[in-house]
């Protein structure tokens, strides 16, 4: 199935064993093609190239002089929130349970709930949409997806940057009745009014397609991004994909990494009790290895959470 970069599953595999021949790696290079043949048995340039690298094995020929891999120093924080090689959370107080707490409708049908962090307040919501509802966004945002784009205190304006490479199409709440459950449904997961939040955004990312390290908080008092409805209190992430490899969303400065799983969602405090931005929240959307990655996205606004989450005194 061709995704929506256009890029085959054959053609990653073939571009993955030409760079393990460049590696002197023909064996491996070997392995993969006779993957890819597994699910295309009659695909010629396969066949063309498994008969050249055993070739190449039998006669010892053709090996490049092999590639130095170019040492890139000590790895981010990022980088190893990526790799899932973050060490298990050291938060004892962690647990999972069901939520029937946040809204009364969750009397009636309790949610799946798993608590990744204190500080940031973070949960995740398991088995939250359908796949019927999954294929339904995903529908509806394929005609209309375009390029992201990030706001530029220095221009004022929202731009295209190349730290955020996916594709993106709004949705306003009551744009159909999947649009407005879906704003209920967070409502009931956050206890949010989301009067005056932002549209659901649907967002596809392709191969490699990431999100370079950002927070969600403007924290700019009087810029035209808050002035109606404050600063981004929370951010909701719905997952609508698992990821073969890569795409993670990773928080660095807490060391933590959430893998997408279909269906799930992720939510976390941008802004502290007392108001202030949270810069623990700093996060990522790790670079798409393998498969295409969707999420949808709820940026929630403040100012209407005034009596449900008023601003306290004390720093908490
Ligand atoms: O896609 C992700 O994992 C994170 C997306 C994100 O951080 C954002 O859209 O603000
Ligand atoms: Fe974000």
């Amino acid at each position: 199935m061709a995704a929506p970069l256009e890029i085959s599953k054959n053609e990653v595999r073939m571009v993955y064993a030409e760079t393990l021949l460049k590696l002197n790696q023909h064996a491996d290079a070997l392995k993969v093609v006779n993957i890819a043949l597994t699910d295309n048995p009659h695909d010629i340039k396969l066949l063309l190239k498994k008969s050249e690298i055993e070739t190449m094995i039998r006669t010892g020929t053709n090996n490049a002089p092999p590639v130095k891999v170019q040492a890139t120093g000590v790895p981010t924080a990022y980088q190893i929130g990526c790799r899932g090689q973050f060490p298990p959370s050291a938060d004892s107080k962690l647990y999972c349970l069901y939520n029937r707490t946040t809204s009364p409708f969750l009397i009636l049908a309790p949610l799946k709930m798993e608590l990744v962090g204190l500080d940031p307040y973070m949960v995740l919501y398991h088995d939250v949409l359908s796949p019927k509802e999954i294929k339904e966004l995903q529908g509806m945002a394929t005609p209309s997806l375009k390029r992201a784009t990030v706001y530029q205190a220095s221009s004022g304006r929202n731009e295209v940057v190349k730290t955020r490479t996916s594709k993106v199409a709004w949705f306003p709440d009551g744009y159909n009745p999947l649009t407005v459950r879906l704003n209920a449904r967070i409502s009931d997961m956050t206890g949010f009014n989301l009067y005056g939040s932002e549209m659901l955004q649907l967002m596809n990312y392709g191969l490699g397609g990431h999100y370079d390290q950002h927070y969600d908080f403007f924290n700019k008092t009087n810029s035209n991004m808050t002035a109606m409805s404050g600063d981004r209190i929370a951010t909701v992430l719905f997952y609508l994909t698992d990821v073969e490899q890569g795409g993670a969303t990773v928080f660095p400065n807490i060391r933590k990494a959430v893998f997408p799983q279909r269906g799930s969602v992720v939510m976390w405090y941008n802004l502290k009790d007392n108001g202030q931005i949270d810069t623990q929240t700093l996060h990522a959307a790790c670079p798409v290895i393998v498969g295409s990655k969707w999420v949808c996205n709820k940026w929630i606004r403040e100012r209407e959470q005034i009596f449900s989450r008023p601003c306290l005194k004390k720093r908490m």
